[in-house]
Formats: C-alpha cells, structure tokens, sequence
C-alpha cells in the first residue's frame, strides 16, 4: 500500500488536479457564455414569430421551420445545461480512479483517470477524465496490477496495468490517494460504508466491486434476475445499470424509455437522486398495485383494499384458511381456473339476435360466424363492437354514405344487447360462484371495494375479457424490485405488458408472504429462456456483528461478510410499554454521531403508538406510515414492511407478537437495516394487545 505523499514524485495526482480544475472553470464559462447566446437567440426566435406570425403563408411552412428551429436551439440548450450541471459536480471532485495501462507492443503506460463523467478539455479531443461507464473504465473495476483488457468498440485492447490508484477529493481539494491493491479496495471500501447513512441511497462509483460490476455491465441478457441477501448491493447495482445502459446504448435508449416498479414512494424517494447524480435524467417509477387500482377503478370497481391493510389484517388475526385462500388466488392453478372458466363462457355470455337495419341484416348465423370465426383473435368483451364495425362499414360501402351517429349509438346499444353482461366484477363472481369461493356483493360500481386478494385476478380477468393497456409500448426496460414479494399471477400480468429488457431483483429470505416463494423456480419458465440469474452472496450494509445476528434470525448462513466491526447487538426484553419508552428515550437523547436512526415495528398501529408517545416525551420523530413521501434526517418510526430497502445508522427494533406470522422476516428486515447499532427490543406485555 502506498500512501499519497506530495514529496513522491512518481504521483502527480494533485497536479493533475490543479490543471483539471483550471480547464473545468475555463469550460464552465464557456458553456455560461453559450448558453446565454442560446438564450438570446430563443428570445429573438419567440420576438420574431409573435411580430410576424400573421404575415406567415398560409400552409403553415414558415410557422413549421420556425417551430423547428425554435426546437432545435431549445434542445440544444437543454444538453448545454445538462453538461454545466455534469462539469459544476465534477469541479468538486472530478475523478476518483486512475489506471496505468500499457498497451501491448507500447513501451510507455498511459495514465486514464477515472469520474462520474467525461471530460476533454474541448469538444472532439482526448478525454482528460474517463467516465466511469466508458470501456476503459473497466479495467479499474475489473482487474488489479498485472495483464489486463478491455472491450473497446473496436474489439478486445490487451496490456498490463502497472500501476492503480484510488483518490477521495472533496471539495476540490484532495482528501487522499492510495496507489491500490485488492486489499486496499477492501480498505476503502470499509470507510465508504463506515460512514453515516444519508436519506437517499449513495451512489458507488468509486467502489463498485469486480462482481457487481460484472452485473452493472451485463448488455448480453435480455432479462436479469439477481437474487441477493440484505445489503449486497442489489438496488444500486440496478441503478447503477441504468446510468451504463443509458450511457451506452444513448442513442436508442432514453430515460423516458425505462420504468422502475418500486414498493412504496418512500422508497422511491430514497432511489430517486442517484440517476441525477450520476449525470443521467430521473426515470419514471410506479408501484404495480397502484396501477393495478387505477386500472380497475375504470369501470371494474371503485376501491379496492390495500396492500398493506391485507398485510396488517394477516398479522393480527393469523387465518390460515384465509392465507392458502389467497395464495391460491395469486397462484398458476387460479389462472389454471380463470382460463378454463373463460374457454366455456362465451355460451353463457352471448344471446346472438338478429340484426335489421335499414335493409341490411345480420341473421343470428351470420353473427356466430363473425363472432367465432372472423374475430376470433378479439378480446371476447371487445368482439361484438368488431363485428359490428364491421356491419357498419359494410353498410357504408353498399349503399355509398355514412351512418349518422345517433344511428350508429343505436346500433352500439343493439349490438351491446347481446352480451348478457359487459360488467367485469359480476363475470368474476360468476367465475368464483364456479369454483365454489365465496362471492363478492352484488353491489353497484360506487360502493364496490375489491379485497386485496382479488386485485390482481380481477385485473387479469379484466386484461383477458378486454385486451391488456398498451401504454406502456415505449417501455424498453423495466426494473423489478423487492421481486420476491410479486405472485406468480403479478409476473403473469407483468409478462403480457412489457415485452422488454428487464433487470429482476429481491432477495427471497425477505418476503412478506408467510411462506418464502422461489421466484427463481418459476421465472424462468413465465419470462423465456433469454433469462440470467446471478446471486450474490456479499454483503455490504451491515456490521458484521449485525449480520451474524440477522443471519440467526434468518437462517440463511452461506454469505459472504465484509470485516467491518461495531457495536454488539443489544437485545432486551422490557416489562411494560413505559420501560421500553424510558429506554428509547434515554438512547434517543445521546445520539451519538449518526445522522438517521429508526424505531422499526411490526404493525402500523404499534408504529403510530410509539411516535405518539415518544413525541409526548419531547422526541423529534418522523412517522413515516404508507401515505409518506420520504423520510427524514433523526428519528423515524415505521413499520418494518415500510422500512425495506431503506437504511440507518441505528436501529431500534421491536420484536413483534410470538403468533404473528411474519415475526421472523420482520425481525431480518428490521435487523438488516441497520448500518452501524442494532438494538432488539421485546415487550412482555405488547402495545398492541
Ligand atoms: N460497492 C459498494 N461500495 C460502497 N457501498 C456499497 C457497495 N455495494 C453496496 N454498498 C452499500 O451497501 C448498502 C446496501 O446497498 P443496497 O441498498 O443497494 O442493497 P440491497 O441489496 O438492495 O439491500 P436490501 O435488499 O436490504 O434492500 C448501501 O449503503 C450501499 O451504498
């Protein structure tokens, strides 16, 4: 290990620095000048067609290039600004790597230093600073001193690293330079996580490890499933996959291109500035059971439960009848149901009668023929307005002119006649009445509210009757993650509207199901054979006293632990509410050093209980429940299934009711969240009794 030292002078690191910083000023006020031009020029464009725009000619072509023109200086702006913001972050710490590569057949190494972006000091020349998604960046991620390669556009580049070096510049001013080894990565690594969480995910550049590069990297597999425990690094590798995809592929692929289906907004908050930061505009994010309510709410049913009250319902009144009943519903056998339900329902569905308008007829032959045999290919609840389009426009043809539209409402309404039915909801029950389940009450659209566990084969039902929502065409990659909590029917769903390049991701010792589902098992199969699975064993967040006691609590054992030590996990059982909070209290008014820390529960009542009366104590605390947005620096208190994903310095956990049936996994989410502290707290006598 070598230590940076401004008497060695093999290292030139900080005059590097010095000069970069100089051209990156130099650059700045050229792109400021530019972009006031640009400005300027927009203005004139505006001033120009508001003086003018009455005397342009009448096919609207001066107005077009105009609008052209005006779209073309607006465009160029924006990238203007996009590189202003790149440069202003880099002038704070403008590189991070440098790598010494001889080329073979080269007697002289060539240095390439290493950022979150590129930077020449002019358009078109040498890069001074490589970004660290570029080809030759891998040779810092991937390899240590001796032979080395990269991919270059080209073909594959052959040489030896001779030397690597790793630097911490905040400020512009250099913190520290470590020539490096795989030991000193380790090293740096360590005092990366050492430090203190913030409430928005890092990014990783500078210590992005060999393998989780290696899945950054991935452009071969269509569909990328990465199965890893708590705190291996998962998510951001997946963002980080979206900054190299965007980067590399940025012709074809924008951001408006990629959609992230995300838990909850708390969590998509926390992930929401490492695309910004990495120099790549934010994506769009959704939550699958939000879209599936919207979804619904369109003509299906007005309400549907939510995902969490279902969750919070499961763990108080433990119901195992109900539990199979849901997972049942969720399962392939229920699409198994559903699908022989619908190849029997047209005859129950359709009342074929005979079409009369205005001499012309559709006899009740013509229609099953039509119905049957031309459309078949047509959604069922969508068939008869195909056959009668068809109608119509035959009509049309035959007698040489329109068919007024209040004729043509009456025709809808004759031809809509014929289904007994067009209300998705009462098909359902007719389908649950078939399989012996309960029914859903007959109520109109206004007052119907969808359980939970009917949500996703209500929407699939709806997609099956009346055909899937294209909207989402533009979609080329889709990231799931927390995959482990989506059903095999949620995947099902998934498969049939993206029919993209998508990056999987969850860990299964984590679900909120009672019983732990192998999504692995089954993906393969439902997503096609272009299908990648990668697990990862490492794990980063956690101290290794933490993840000995989160693997206990788990039962998982094979991973792979950094050496990174603190603080023995507490564990303590109270006797009454009022001891646990004096405990708290006293914890919470010496905070130490950490910047967030969390009280984690099981139910959302206890969650809301404990801030009430922390609060009542004179505690700062953020309730952070399922409306929440973000969460804060201090003191959150949530429940441990709106904690997923999310990380503190500290964490205060409170272990739930011995019945409950998703103790365990709550007690390993809650365990796993925490960075540096991690105490355990048990009431004899619970809150929530
Ligand atoms: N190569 C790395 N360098 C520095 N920090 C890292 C690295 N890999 C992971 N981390 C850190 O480890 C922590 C966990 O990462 P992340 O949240 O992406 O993991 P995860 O697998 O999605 O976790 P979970 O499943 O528990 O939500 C974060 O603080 C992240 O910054």
């Amino acid at each position: 290990m070598t230590n940076y030292n401004s008497n060695d002078n093999r290292f030139d690191g900080r005059c590097f620095l010095e000069d970069v910083e100089i051209k990156l000023q130099k650059r700045l006020e050229e792109i400021g000048q530019s972009l006031s031009d640009g400005q300027k020029e927009i203005d004139n464009m505006q001033e120009y067609y508001w003086e003018n725009y009455t005397e342009m000619d009448e096919y609207g072509y001066e107005d077009y290039d105009n609008q052209q023109a005006l779209l073309h200086q607006v465009n160029a702006n924006n990238e203007k600004l996009q590189l202003k913001h790149r440069f202003e972050k880099m002038l704070d710490a403008p590189f991070f790597g440098r790598v010494d590569f001889m080329y073979d057949g080269d007697d002289e190494p060539e240095p390439f230093y290493i950022g979150i972006g590129n930077f020449a000091e002019k358009n078109g020349m040498q890069p001074l600073i490589y970004d660290w998604r570029a080809p030759v960046s891998s040779l810092f991620y991937d390899y240590d001193k001796g032979p080395a390669s990269y991919e270059a556009p080209a073909g594959r580049l052959d040489g030896e690293i001779l030397s690597k070096w790793q630097f911490k510049i905040q400020n512009g001013e250099l913190v520290y330079a470590f020539e490096s080894d795989t030991k000193i990565d380790d090293d740096i690594l360590k005092k990366e996580l050492g430090t203190n969480s913030d409430v928005k995910l890092k990014n990783i550049v500078r210590t992005i490890q060999k393998e989780q590069n290696a899945i950054i990297r991935n452009t071969k597999d269509r569909i990328l499933v990465i199965q890893g425990a708590a705190g291996s690094g998962k998510t951001s590798i997946a963002l980080h996959r979206i900054a190299y995809l965007l980067y590399h592929e940025r012709d074809t692929l924008k951001s408006s291109n990629i959609l992230i289906l995300s838990p909850n907004s708390v969590f998509a908050d926390y992930i929401s500035h490492i695309l910004p930061e990495l120099g790549e505009e934010n994506i769009r994010e959704m939550s699958f059971d939000l879209y599936a309510y919207k979804e619904l709410r369109k003509g299906v049913a007005a309400d549907c439960e939510d995902r969490y009250d279902q969750l919070e319902r499961r763990m108080k009144f433990p119901d195992e009848s109900a539990q199979n009943r849901f997972d049942w519903k969720q399962s392939k056998d229920f699409i198994g149901e559903i699908e022989g339900f619908l190849a029997i329902l047209e005859d129950r569905l359709m009342e074929f009668k005979e079409i009369e308008f205005r001499g012309m007829t559709l006899t009740e032959e013509d229609l099953i023929q039509l119905f049957y045999y031309k459309f078949t290919e047509t959604p069922l609840l969508k068939r008869m307005d195909a056959v009668k389009d068809y109608f119509i426009d035959s009509w049309e043809t035959l007698k040489g002119r329109n068919i007024s539209e209040d004729d043509q409402e009456m025709l809808q309404m004759k031809f809509d006649k014929m289904y007994t039915t067009k209300d998705i909801y009462t098909i359902y029950n007719w389908m649950l009445d078939d399989c012996g389940c309960d029914l859903l009450p007959e109520v109109p659209y206004e007052k119907r509210k969808l359980p939970y566990e009917d949500v996703f084969p209500m929407l699939y039902l709806k997609y099956r009757l009346s055909g899937g929502n294209s909207t989402h065409k533009n979609i080329k990659h889709l990231v799931i993650d927390e995959m482990q909590d989506y059903s095999y029917l949620q995947y099902t769903i998934l498969e049939s509207l993206f029919h993209c390049r998508m990056t999987i991701l969850g860990d299964r010792a984590q679900t909120l199901d009672t019983k732990q589902q192998d999504v692995l098992r089954f993906l393969p199969k439902l997503l096609g054979r272009e299908i990648r699975t990668i697990e990862i064993k490492k794990s980063y967040r956690n101290t290794l006293e933490i993840a000995r006691y989160a693997e206990k609590v788990s039962g998982v054992s094979d991973l792979e632990l950094l050496d990174r030590h603190g603080k023995e996990v507490v564990e303590k059982t109270f006797n009454t509410d009022t001891e646990l909070l004096d405990e708290l209290v006293c914890r919470l008014k010496c905070p130490g050093d950490f910047e967030t820390a969390a009280l984690i529960t099981t139910t959302e009542e206890e969650a809301f209980d404990l801030s009430r009366l922390l609060k009542l104590r004179g505690i700062n605390v953020s309730y952070v429940d399922r409306n929440s947005s973000a969460f804060k620096k201090g003191l959150t208190v949530t429940t441990f299934y709106l904690a997923k994903g999310l990380e503190f310095d500290q964490v205060f956990a409170l272990r739930g009711a011995k019945e409950n049936p998703l103790k365990n996994q709550a007690e390993y989410i809650c365990a796993t969240r925490a960075l540096h502290e991690l105490y355990v707290y048990e009431i004899a006598d619970s809150l929530s009794k």
